[in-house]
């Protein structure tokens, strides 16, 4: 990464699937957003909603700044207009170029955040062979390769799944004493360094009903997660678990920790996405830049008929520029005490 972009520079918000509700809960977004913050929507223009005003960006340095009067818009051509709730195999590469456009945007320097709308990942593989499973793989890829971690959080919960998008017949062998401590340390120090937690509580999820009962329903509580988890107490950070998933997500239960870590997608989203469903946001955990998405997907059945709810979006951009800060502060900490400690020398 270059030296931090400033606050003025903008966060970018990819365009997701132009047939999905990723086109107008952006320009929700920047409707309730764009007078104190800057945008760059990329995408085709022609699959915004109708009336949407636009500023068409030539250069990026032109959308530093809150933009209310129009939409800035970093423009693709994706070769035709779209359908509501039906995705175009050739708008596919689009949609993947959006992304990858907008990670350059931001790891050149030249943008704050990524934000992504969400994308029909059978689509995309349908259309383009996109070989991942979701954005948070791909975002794996295009940093090179570095492990990340999902994270869903609202006001009232943060939950990170162990595995993600995989068969629920493939997740026992899936978890690995390497992969959950990756999972657990990359947590950790994202809570502290994006989320400003000094010493984060973790609340690690059994795998099992009842978390395995004493290996009687089930042993990878004791033969993985336990060993894991001491090994990682020992080096001191504050977990508890594992825990019976049934009762770790009530109230009180939930005031006892910062994040919950669970085993796989559902046990971890199905929590949060009750709780709140319209204020959630899906956060990638370890990359060197900061992505944000709401939590919700394509919602082709709602397409088009502009009662998508954009809170999810909208809270997404704020917690992209909430880590923003939190990073330019850090960086700017640490120069400073660069200089320092020179003047000391
Ligand atoms: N970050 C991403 O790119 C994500 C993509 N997806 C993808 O989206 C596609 C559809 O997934 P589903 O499981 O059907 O979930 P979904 O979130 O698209 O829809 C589930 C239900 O919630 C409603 N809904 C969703 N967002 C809403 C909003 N903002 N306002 C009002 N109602 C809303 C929908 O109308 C639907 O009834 C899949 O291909 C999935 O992979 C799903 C989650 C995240
Ligand atoms: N269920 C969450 C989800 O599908 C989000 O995936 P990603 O595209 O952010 O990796």
């Amino acid at each position: 990464m270059t030296r931090p972009p400033g606050r003025d520079a903008p966060i970018v918000i990819s365009c997701g699937e132009p047939s999905g509700i990723g086109p107008e809960v952006a320009v929700a977004a920047w409707r309730a957003l764009g007078a104190d913050m800057a945008l760059l929507w990329i995408g085709d223009p022609a699959h915004l909603p109708a009336g949407t005003p636009v500023r068409v960006i030539g250069d990026v340095k032109d959308a530093h700044g809150p933009c209310p009067d129009a939409l800035p818009v970093l423009a693709r051509d994706f070769g035709g207009a779209t359908v509501p709730g039906r995705p175009d195999t050739r708008h596919a590469q689009g949609v993947i170029d959006a992304i990858a456009d907008g990670v350059a945007l931001v790891t050149s320097g030249h943008a704050r955040a990524i934000c992504t709308a969400p994308i029909h990942k059978a689509a995309l593989q349908n259309g383009a062979g996109f070989a991942h499973p979701g954005h948070t793989e791909y975002l794996a890829t295009l940093a090179g390769g570095v492990p990340v971690v999902m994270m869903l959080a609202c006001d009232a919960l943060r939950v990170v799944p162990a595995t993600i998008h995989i068969p629920l017949s493939a997740v026992p062998s899936a978890l690995t004493a390497q992969g959950l401590r990756d999972t657990l340390r990359i947590t950790h120090a994202a809570l502290i360094r994006d989320f400003g937690i000094a010493g984060p509580r973790i609340a690690v999820a059994g795998l099992n009903p009842h978390a395995g009962e004493d290996g009687k329903m089930g042993s990878e509580e004791r033969d993985l997660i336990a060993p894991v988890l001491a090994a990682l107490r020992a080096e001191g950070m504050d977990l508890t678990g594992p825990l019976p998933a049934d009762t770790m997500f009530h109230a009180s239960a939930r005031a006892r920790y910062d994040v919950a870590v669970c085993m796989y997608h559902d046990q971890a989203l199905i929590p949060i996405k009750t709780i709140d469903f319209a204020g959630g946001v899906n956060v990638t955990l370890g990359l060197p830049f900061v992505r944000t998405s709401p939590d919700h997907g394509t919602a082709f059945d709602i397409a088009g008929r502009g009662v998508a709810d954009a809170t999810s979006m909208i809270a997404a951009l704020r917690m992209a520029a909430r880590m923003a800060d939190a990073r330019d502060a850090r960086s700017i900490g640490a120069s400073d005490a660069r200089i320092s400690d020179k003047m000391i020398r």
